[in-house]
């Protein structure tokens, strides 16, 4: 997901709507003119008939119908009305200057205690509107979805061959067959399919903590940073990414080097480097990518050539796997062999976009899994106590002598509160991914224009005091009602809103949900010990500054539980085969 956030992120910093914003201001003015010019030009083709008393009262008449003409106008058009409160921008560059270039989210929350809910800004005539809370967020992203469902246009994506990105469509046909598509695969009974290969990646997970221990900080440090995902196979094979190209290809990922991850991280990342700065200055100026490579300054356009051959090859190489393996009679129960399937049964040819489909599912679902269970191991180092309840759970409810399964979910309360407050407490993503309104609106009031950038802070709306107090303390019991029971805040916002929500997280709930609770049936995880034995801090903010955040490397030891648990991990791999 990173390259998705960091774009939009960048889309938005550098204005990359100005052309078309100001074209939308440019057509309402236009519009107006051109029927007030009509109106005179109407009264001037009669201006003989007239003697010198009508001409003077023809020209009163003129300019009365004028007035009249703009006081309907206004009526009847919404933009009479306010934007919502936001910093007062300044002449031609808005608020250019007030947008922050450092975790953006932490400034939004600000803006959102200063101005309220809704908080508006401009830059270079590009309309950016942040949410801040859920009230609003179900508002406007879900009850209006017919607004706010589309999405910036990023004129770096088109040129690198990204459009074809569910992420970053706009919404149209197209985006509609990549979600039906999505939702066969990877709707909550459909998820369930997956299970047993999700299973079998954690066990590596545990194999992998088991037999390198050495390699601890490293695993740490590897899901930690944005490093590519191939030094990470070096180790254990990244979770995240064989359980993606298991499930959507039906291919098991090699311990190293391994060819489709390696081809799909270099795809990922020339996007992720589309925020250099000619690409910066295409997105804010669209009309520069009609430019010839061979001007000066126009390098950028054989940088996106080369990132849509990556692309290509992204979506092409493990989609031939798949066609092979049918073709020689293998079996395969992975999203593009279904897809496939039922394509051909009803005589269609989709290949197009069952290749798009399955590979966004690798750019939006590794990274971020990654990032949640990295949230995780930090969370398990800062709180023992906490550690300790889940432990006692997992013991008291599956025993010692098996590992927790799918099926013992529902009898794992705490379990549940803690997952739901790691997604809380550091969000993966926490201003989402950018919407755009498809259409003018008012909301309380304020003129939401067509064609804004509409951001949903899950940062401030995970800080809100009035649900979650303390909302800074990690603290699985805020889950709890009263009683004791799980409370029903089941909805995890870092999976973002409406028609546009994350459309894995099914996926992505039981990949993460199962990752924690077999490590913390296996292994303890504590702060490292420094070699006079004093504990060595973490601090519990230090978080990449991507909108896809993740925590930075921080020291921390993992060990067995116990000789039991040991063995539980060892007999994984004879489950495996
Ligand atoms: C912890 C893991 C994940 C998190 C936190 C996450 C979060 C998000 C968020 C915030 C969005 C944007 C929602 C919005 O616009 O309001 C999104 C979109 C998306 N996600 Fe995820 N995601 C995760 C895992 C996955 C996985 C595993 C897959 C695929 C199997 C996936 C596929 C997608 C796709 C295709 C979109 C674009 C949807 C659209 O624009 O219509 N995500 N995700």
């Amino acid at each position: 997901m990173s390259y998705l956030n960091r774009l939009v992120y960048t889309r938005r910093r550098q204005s990359s709507r100005v052309a078309l914003s100001w074209g939308h201001g440019a057509f309402r003015s236009i519009h107006c003119r051109h029927r007030v010019q009509l109106f005179i030009r109407l009264i001037s083709a009669d201006v003989s008939l007239f003697t010198p008393m009508d001409y003077r009262s023809s020209l009163a008449l003129g300019a009365f119908a004028i007035l009249l003409l703009k006081f309907f106008e206004k009526l009847f058009s919404k933009r009479h009305l306010p934007f919502p409160p936001g910093p007062s921008p300044r002449f031609l560059g808005g608020n250019f200057r007030d947008l922050p270039t450092k975790k953006p989210w932490l400034t939004y929350t600000e803006w959102g205690h200063r101005y309220g809910d809704l908080v508006h800004a401009t830059v270079f005539g590009e309309h950016i509107v942040i949410v801040n809370s859920v009230k609003t967020a179900v508002e406007l992203f879900e009850k209006r979805s017919h607004t706010y469902s589309d999405r910036p246009v990023i004129t770096m994506i088109d040129l690198m061959g990204w459009e074809s990105s569910t992420a970053f469509m706009r919404v149209g046909d197209r985006w509609r067959q990549h979600r039906r598509m999505f939702q066969q695969h990877f709707r909550p009974d459909a998820s369930r399919n997956y299970r047993p290969a999700q299973m079998n990646k954690v066990y590596q997970l545990l194999q992998g903590l088991l037999s390198r221990p050495q390699d601890f900080r490293e695993l740490i440090k590897t899901y930690a940073v944005r490093t590519p995902l191939v030094k990470v196979d070096k180790i254990f094979g990244s979770l995240a990414a064989a359980i993606i190209m298991s499930t959507v290809y039906g291919y098991e990922v090699k311990p190293s080097n391994d060819r489709f991850v390696g081809l799909a991280e270099s795809a990922v990342k020339k996007v992720t480097e589309s925020v250099f700065p000619g690409a910066v200055a295409v997105n804010a100026f669209p009309i520069l990518r009609h430019l010839p490579s061979w001007i000066p300054g126009a390098g950028f356009q054989r940088f996106p050539a080369e990132s849509r051959q990556l692309a290509q090859e992204m979506r092409e190489v493990p989609y031939n796997f798949v066609k092979q393996n049918m073709h020689d009679g293998i079996e395969s129960k992975s999203m593009v062999a279904k897809l496939l399937e039922a394509s051909q049964a009803r005589g269609r040819s989709d290949e197009n976009a069952i290749q798009e489909v399955a590979a966004v599912a690798y750019g939006a679902g590794a990274d971020t899994t990654v990032s949640a269970l990295a949230s995780f191991f930090l969370a398990m180092a800062l709180h023992p106590d906490i550690q300790k309840r889940a432990q006692h759970e997992i013991d008291t409810v599956v025993g010692t002598h098996r590992l927790p399964e799918f099926e013992d979910r529902p009898s794992l309360p705490f379990i549940e509160a803690l997952y739901r407050e790691v997604m809380r407490w550091r969000p993966v993503l926490p201003l989402g991914l950018a919407h755009a309104t498809s259409a003018h609106d008012v909301y309380n009031g304020y003129f939401i224009p067509k064609g804004a950038t509409v951001i949903g802070n899950i940062w401030a709306m995970t800080r809100d005091e009035s649900f979650y107090p303390e909302s800074e303390r990690f603290n699985p019991d805020r889950f709890f009602t009263a009683d004791g029971k799980l409370n029903n805040d089941d909805t995890v916002l870092t999976f973002g809103f409406g028609r546009r929500i994350c459309v894995g997280r099914h996926h992505a709930d039981a990949t993460v949900w199962a990752a924690m609770v077999s490590v913390l049936a296996t292994f303890n995880i504590a702060k490292a010990k420094d070699s006079t034995g004093n504990e060595i801090d973490i601090d519990p903010n230090n978080y990449t500054d991507d909108l896809d955040s993740h925590p930075l490397p921080f020291p921390c030891s993992i060990t067995p539980r116990s000789d039991a648990a040991k063995s539980l991990v060892q007999a994984t791999e004879a489950h495996e085969a």
